[in-house]
């Protein structure tokens, strides 16, 4: 046992420390902001989540138990607790897997490199031994800097870089009292591979050898279905994101989904597709130069009318599990992120980001807002939590939870 105090140590958004309680606490919050399903199923739906210990896919795990009454398994890659704390996607697993153990959801949660055919076999194992089998449902939500391939043994990594120019954006950088500030970053165009190596870490390929590794030892259920994570994202930031290396990244992943979905339908009746969401504050997004700023300045034009993550997966569920229509745009793709992108929206938001200097940025952007979410990744600005308290930080990761 080690109880003690935790203390928020951080680099910009990146904090050293994570606090179990306010990461405990916010799992409970979100599971909370899950409307009750609308009917339940007669067999509860076998469902996999890649990324299930952060942003959208712990947000598609706890609607996807709360709202669809999935059971099934979680993977992610988290770092136990030693001399520091735990990650604070390990206390958020610990946590997701006491809420899903106390709901009578059988919820395994497996720690380790998704990307890797280690545990490919290990999941394909607990589907075989503990879910009959069948896998009804995949959610593919993985956001990571780097990718080994297992079959040449090369490791690409990806980049946040322009194509063809350099790309100059605002941002927003935070001293250590808190204030805000409003600065010009330059950002190199991708050159060499970049793009390939970002393609290979964060486009459609991992996901595709999960279906297929799957496929091949027959554990998709009829009917099988699947969706990965995509953002099509502002004008303001199309420069770095969807017209840069990690879009080309998106839309080699919305390409596989098109693939899939032509296969998946021909092998078992079911489908593929991406679900484009809308911006969120988490560990991935904050290290995208000027997400940090468009996110602050859509907080300040839409306030609490933003759709959090587990609002957005609770009708990716209801769309996946026929409580409502998939509803596709042209390209194939679910769109939650319609009210991010509104055309008001957008030329309120532009109007902000024109004009935002660090005097001004307090008025143009919720930063107070912003800031408490960064903090929140990590389990601290929680609402209720005694940060003076001591706590245990030695806790372990879930084992198979037996309803
Ligand atoms: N954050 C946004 O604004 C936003 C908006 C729309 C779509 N998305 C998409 O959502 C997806 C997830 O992004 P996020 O922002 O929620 O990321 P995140 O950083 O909050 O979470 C990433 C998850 O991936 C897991 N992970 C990372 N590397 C792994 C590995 N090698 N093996 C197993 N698990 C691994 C982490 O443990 C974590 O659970 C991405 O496809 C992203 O593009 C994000």
């Amino acid at each position: 046992m080690s109880e003690r105090v935790i203390a928020p140590k951080n680099r910009g958004f990146l904090f050293l420390d994570s606090h179990p309680a306010g990461c405990e606490r916010l799992v409970e919050d979100m599971w909370q902001a899950v409307p009750a399903p609308s009917r339940i199923p007669d067999r509860a739906p076998v469902a996999l989540v890649i990324g299930s210990s952060a942003g959208y896919g712990l947000a598609a795990t706890i609607a996807g138990l709360a709202r669809a009454g999935i059971r099934g398994i979680g993977v992610c890659f988290e770092k136990a607790p030693g001399r520091r704390t735990g990650t604070a996607g390990w206390y958020r697993t610990a946590a997701t897997a006491e809420l899903a153990r106390r709901h009578g959801h059988d919820m395994v949660f497996l720690n380790g490199d998704a990307f890797s055919d280690e545990m490919k076999n290990q999941v394909a194992r607990v589907l075989e031994e503990r879910f009959g089998g069948r896998l009804d449902y995949l959610i593919y939500s993985v956001a990571a800097p780097r990718r080994t391939d297992p079959d040449t043994g090369a490791t690409y990594a990806s980049v946040l870089k322009p194509i063809g120019e350099a790309y100059s954006t605002k941002t927003l950088v935070f001293d250590d009292g808190g204030a805000g500030e409003v600065r010009e970053v330059g950002t190199q165009p991708a050159d060499g591979d970049d793009i390939e190596q970002t393609v290979a870490v964060m486009g459609g390929t991992d996901w595709e050898r999960w279906i297929d590794h799957l496929a091949d030892r027959g554990l998709l259920a009829d009917g099988f279905t699947t969706a990965a994570l995509s953002y099509i994202g502002s004008a303001l930031t199309a420069a770095i994101y969807r017209q840069g290396t990690i879009g080309a990244a998106k839309s080699h992943l919305e390409q596989t989904a098109r693939t899939l979905d032509e296969r998946l339908g021909k092998l078992v009746g079911g489908r593929a597709v991406t679900s484009v969401n809308a911006a969120a504050v988490t560990q991935s997004s904050t290290a995208i130069p000027g997400i940090a700023l468009y996110v602050g300045l859509l907080r300040g034009v839409l306030g609490h009318a933003m759709v959090p993550p587990v609002g957005q997966l609770t009708d990716l569920w209801d769309q996946l599990t026929g409580v409502r229509p998939l509803d596709l745009d042209e390209e194939g793709r679910v769109r939650l992120d319609t009210w991010e992108l509104a055309p008001a929206v957008q030329t309120a938001v532009t109007e902000r980001w024109n004009t935002a200097t660090t005097e001004n940025i307090t008025e143009l952007a919720d930063l107070d807002w912003f800031h408490a979410e960064v903090q929140r990744l990590y389990g601290f600005a929680v609402p209720g939590i005694d940060y003076a308290a001591p706590v245990e930080t030695d806790i372990p990761w879930p084992g198979a939870a037996t309803p």
